[in-house]
């Protein structure tokens, strides 16, 4: 957690400041009122602990202002010794908890565990309305399809061990989300499951990213920063794309798994980080093992359980499911009568090969339930690319056929140029735009990434 010390008094300050970073969180300092609601503008916080005599400020007011104006960050406050009336004054009006000064490191430790606590729970409370509150299609875990219904098992049978998971597939076919599920069917449940986009960054934030960094490690690193190892203690790091991990971080990592060993960047003190790893690609790593990009080490040490995501042009029987369970969801949210698919429709559908696996498809029954007028689906409520009225030919540059959006353009240049290439990096190579950007690009087309051929 980020945490700030609010207290006049300098030596408090620093021992409370060693003591949160010796228990592996981060601290910042403000002597004054006036400093801490600077420090609040600047960054994001987890957690203010708060001395009730701040000299000539009153603790009781600047504990109000703070609920007024950051009623999501807890506060506890320091009381002086004797002062029950105060501390119970503080819980009245909202702070989460007290200490009573001077304190042990135990005591701390305590307090902070239960505001950890208290986080998390916050945070699985979001995740469940979101659910009850019906913004996204609930998920399916069982499938018609055997190989499907293998992986499940697999999966769910592992979730209670420790051991690392890799889950390979193409882009869309589920990863990310079985990997979640993976991870509320462990004893880690209670516990943070952070996930780290491998090629959303470049090689040097990556490493922040994911290890932390200390002040002054690079240009730009103002202050201390615990990474996403850090933040997952205890839960699940899921590595998505774990395929483009750079060759300079594979050692790092590998260094995790086997040795729960890491050190931040520009530090040389060496860290033990307890988290599960589960990571995914689209690419198929043995082939990058030979050609060099990833190392043979790293992959027997993820390679433990393995299982394969297939796509949905294997799996008939879901792609019907899914599509109708999509279709209910998003009619209801969006209020039209739209119950069914109008046999053209369907066929249409069926005969699509869904290189975005059910990305695209949760994307393309979405806009024909916007579209549609009926009780039912028809086949020009799908997009061009399903009803395969392809609006696009690229040749040598030039564009063929009927009059297209921009977006339908770059859409189909994108496909055809990530059709055509071994790697995200060498499609982002190709496109003159960085690899960070076309993965953020990719997602939001809902678009199948470099392993599907
Ligand atoms: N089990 C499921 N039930 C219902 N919908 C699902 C399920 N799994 C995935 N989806 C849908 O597909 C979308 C893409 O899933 P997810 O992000 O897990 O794919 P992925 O394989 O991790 O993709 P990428 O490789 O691009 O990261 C989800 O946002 C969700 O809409």
């Amino acid at each position: 957690m980020d945490i700030l010390i609010v207290d006049d008094e300098k030596i408090i300050r620093d021992v409370t400041s060693q003591l949160i970073e010796d228990a592996g969180h981060y601290a910042e300092s403000a002597a004054n009122p006036e400093i801490a609601f600077e420090t609040l503008k600047e960054s994001n916080y987890d957690l203010v602990l708060l001395d009730m005599n701040l000299g000539a400020e009153n603790g009781l007011d600047v504990l109000e202002k703070l609920q007024k104006q950051y009623p999501q960050v807890p506060v506890v406050v320091f009381t002086a010794a004797a002062s029950v009336t105060t501390a119970v004054e503080t819980m009245r009006r909202g702070a989460m908890d007290f200490l009573e000064k001077p304190f042990t490191h135990a005591q701390l430790s305590m307090v902070l565990a239960r505001v950890q606590k208290h986080k998390l729970l916050a945070e699985r409370v979001v995740e469940l309305e979101t659910q009850v509150a019906g913004q996204a299609p609930e998920y399916i875990f069982d499938s018609t399809s055997a190989p499907v219904q293998s992986a499940f098992g697999v999966l769910f049978r592992a979730a209670e061990t420790p051991a690392s998971v890799l889950i390979l597939g193409e882009s869309g076919t589920g990863k990310s989300v079985v990997a979640k599920a993976v991870h509320d069917r462990s004893r880690r449940l209670n516990k943070p499951f952070i996930t780290v986009n491998c090629p959303s960054l470049s090689k040097e934030l990556l490493e922040s990213e994911l290890f932390g960094h200390v002040r002054g490690a690079f240009t730009g690193a103002m202050k201390d920063h615990w990474g996403k190892v850090k933040a997952a203690e205890g839960g699940t790091l899921f590595l998505d794309e774990i395929g483009e991990l750079p060759l300079e971080i594979q050692p790092k990592l590998l260094r995790l798994l086997q040795d729960r060993e890491y050190e931040r960047v520009g530090e040389n003190v060496t860290r033990s980080g307890d988290v599960r790893i589960i990571a995914a690609t689209n690419r198929d790593l043995s082939e990058a093992v030979a050609n060099g990009t990833f190392r043979e080490d790293l992959f027997y040490r993820l390679n433990v359980i393995t299982v394969e995501m297939p796509p949905l042009r294997q799996r008939p029987g879901d792609l019907e499911r899914f599509a109708e369970k999509y279709l209910l969801f998003f009619a209801k949210q969006c209020a039209r009568k739209a119950r069914s698919f109008s046999p053209e429709a369907r066929a249409c559908m069926l005969a699509h090969g869904w290189p975005g696996n059910l990305r695209e498809l949760r994307n393309a029954i979405e806009r024909a339930v916007i579209l549609s007028q009926g009780k039912e689906i028809e086949a020009s409520d799908l997009p061009n690319s399903v009803t395969g009225n392809q609006p696009v030919a690229m040749t040598g540059g030039a564009v063929v056929g009927d009059l297209i959006s921009l977006e339908e353009l770059e859409t189909s240049h994108i496909r055809a140029v990530l059709s055509r290439t071994t790697s995200l990096h060498a499609a982002a190579e190709v496109l003159g735009i960085d690899q960070a950007t076309l993965y953020r690009k990719r997602k939001k087309l809902g678009m199948a990434g470099d392993g599907e051929k």
